[in-house]
């Protein structure tokens, strides 16, 4: 397995202004028209560094799935900007992954997990040697090098939400998102999955955007967290995690700091619900 180094590639030097990998500025999305219009996202405007693993919670049903949606091209929204490395997003970007909750729909059955992790480097026009090795590369990072011939079903979920993460980091992303990427496993593998993608980041120097609705989760796994108000969501709060880049799920969950920012995120939440 890959050691936690405490540096990513993409740490800026001292003293040097970190990259913008993703822009998103005066967001809104609606849903409808009239009087049956929906407001889900308004007015936001942020910005995700590159190397930076920024989670983003908020209240069930406030609109995060639909911000993810709009910045992955999925969905036009109805005003604001998304820029993926300064190019305005305008359709799915193909330097862009999503990893969603639902692993047992976004993988393919009747492809073997090798399959599974090679098929979008098709659609990218990489050749058939660079692919092999891509794959090997990426199953490698997510500790299932010796499952390439299985197939998803043979797999537990934990292991299937692994395949996801490889099929979306091989193809070396500008900006991996994830919705709730980790809600439908069982809580030891949930741990086992944050700190793996810790890991893989890091070494990797990704640039993650993660959505959660789980408060301990976002403050272990971010460099930052953007807090949302309930529906429309709004940006509330933008923190910034100053923990040690080497986390402990018991130790890390126990210090002082953890507890602080965890209690100052559960407070945001609570008095924006009210
Ligand atoms: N296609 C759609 N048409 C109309 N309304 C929608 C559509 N998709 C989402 N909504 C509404 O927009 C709001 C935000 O939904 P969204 O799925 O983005 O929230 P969420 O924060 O991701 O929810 P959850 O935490 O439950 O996954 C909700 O009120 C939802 O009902």
């Amino acid at each position: 397995m890959i050691n936690i180094t405490g540096l990513s590639k993409n740490d800026p030097a001292p003293g040097e202004t970190p990259v913008a990998m993703l822009e998103v500025e005066g967001l809104n999305h609606r849903f409808g028209s009239g009087p049956d219009a929906h407001a889900a996202v308004r007015d936001l405007t942020f910005t995700v560094s590159a190397g930076q693993l920024a989670c983003i919670v908020g209240p069930s049903g406030c609109g995060k799935s639909t911000l993810l949606r709009c910045i992955a091209g999925l969905i036009k929204p109805t005003g604001g900007k998304v820029r993926l490395h300064g190019d305005e997003v305008q359709g799915v970007p193909a330097d862009l992954a999503v990893v969603f909750q639902d692993y047992s729909r976004s993988l393919f059955p009747w492809l073997t997990v090798a399959g599974n992790v090679e098929f979008p480097l098709r659609s990218l026009g990489i050749g058939k040697e660079e692919r092999r090795r891509r794959v090997e590369e990426a199953l490698g990072w997510v500790g299932l090098a010796g499952s390439q011939r299985k197939f998803p079903w043979q797999l537990s979920g934990g292991m299937q939400q692994r395949v996801s993460i490889a099929r979306a980091l091989a193809s070396r992303p500008a900006l991996l998102l994830m919705d709730e990427p980790f809600a439908s496993v069982d809580a030891q593998t949930r741990f086992e999955l944050e700190d793996l993608l810790r890991t893989v980041q890091r070494e990797q120097g990704s640039t993650v955007l993660l959505v959660t609705h789980d408060i301990d989760e976002s403050v272990y796994l971010a460099d930052r967290v953007l807090v949302l108000s309930s529906s429309p969501a709004t940006i509330v709060a933008d923190l910034p995690v100053d923990l040690p880049a080497e986390r402990d799920q018991i130790t890390t969950r126990e210090s002082a700091e953890f507890v602080a920012l965890r209690g100052e995120v559960a407070r945001l939440l609570q008095k924006r619900a009210a």
